[in-house]
């Protein structure tokens, strides 16, 4: 397995608190890794960190060889722009354009893009193209922001509590869709929750505490997304 990302010894601190404690790890690529833990135990921090979003208090993050951590902002953003994709809890859709329109907000000029028309019918959504985010199930906001931070063929996708504001169904489906992206494209999916179903199916799992990494297993027998068990 190659690693796409390392973390070397970062830490972060909030006005004063330290609240990433010294975590080294290897992110692999055509891998879904799961950061799991307790509300507050520092998982966000730890993605925002990893995919550039803010920078570590201390330690180093390599992108290959590069030290990502030594980037200019400008270096940086071309990298966001192109090599990563971001997915929230909130979907941070425009309310203003239709779901066509913002998923093609995600095309990077400087970069050939994976097909719209391919991914569209792979994330299901393929039919609601013409429609503004206010007349979507949140699910279907969902499916848009993947496709908009997956069509320019990132090598990396970060996933920040992304079925937080979903239910069972929904849930169950995008996570199974994601797994699909990683299969498909070859992206490396990184994705924060304290879901132990979720956790599953997953081929690494890494979970924190306290600004730790404690636990980090791969997964040789990963459960599908349909098999999750909601409780
Ligand atoms: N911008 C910030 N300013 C100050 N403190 C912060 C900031 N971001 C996070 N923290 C603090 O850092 C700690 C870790 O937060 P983080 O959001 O990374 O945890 P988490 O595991 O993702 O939690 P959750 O599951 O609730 O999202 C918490 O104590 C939080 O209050």
């Amino acid at each position: 397995m190659k690693a796409i990302l390392k973390a070397e010894n970062i830490t972060k601190d909030f006005e004063k608190e330290r609240v990433i404690k010294g975590i080294s790890l290897d992110i692999y690529e055509n891998t879904f890794t799961v950061i799991l833990g307790p509300s507050g135990s520092g998982k966000s921090t730890l993605l925002n960190i990893l995919s550039g979003l803010i920078r570590p208090t201390e330690g180093n993050v390599k992108y290959g060889d590069e030290m990502m951590t030594s980037w200019s902002e400008r270096r940086l953003a071309d990298w966001k722009r192109t090599e990563a994709g971001n997915i929230f809890q909130e979907y941070l859709l425009l309310e203003n354009l239709t779901v066509e329109e913002n998923i093609k907000i995600g095309i990077s000029p400087k970069k050939g893009s994976l097909s719209f028309e391919r991914l569209v019918r792979i994330l299901e959504i393929d039919d609601i193209l013409c429609k503004f985010p206010a007349q979507l199930s949140g699910g279907q906001k969902q499916r848009t922001a993947i496709a908009r931070a997956v069509i320019k063929g990132p090598r990396l996708l970060f996933c920040d509590e992304v079925t937080g504001a979903l239910d069972e169904e929904n849930s169950k489906k995008v996570v199974g869709l994601l797994h699909d992206l990683k299969s498909t494209f070859g992206i490396a999916v990184l994705f924060t929750t304290h879901n132990q179903q979720i956790a599953k199916t997953a081929d690494r799992i890494l979970t924190m505490k306290n600004g730790m990494v404690y636990q980090d297993v791969f997964n040789d027998d990963p459960i599908t997304a349909d098999a999750m068990i909601w409780g």
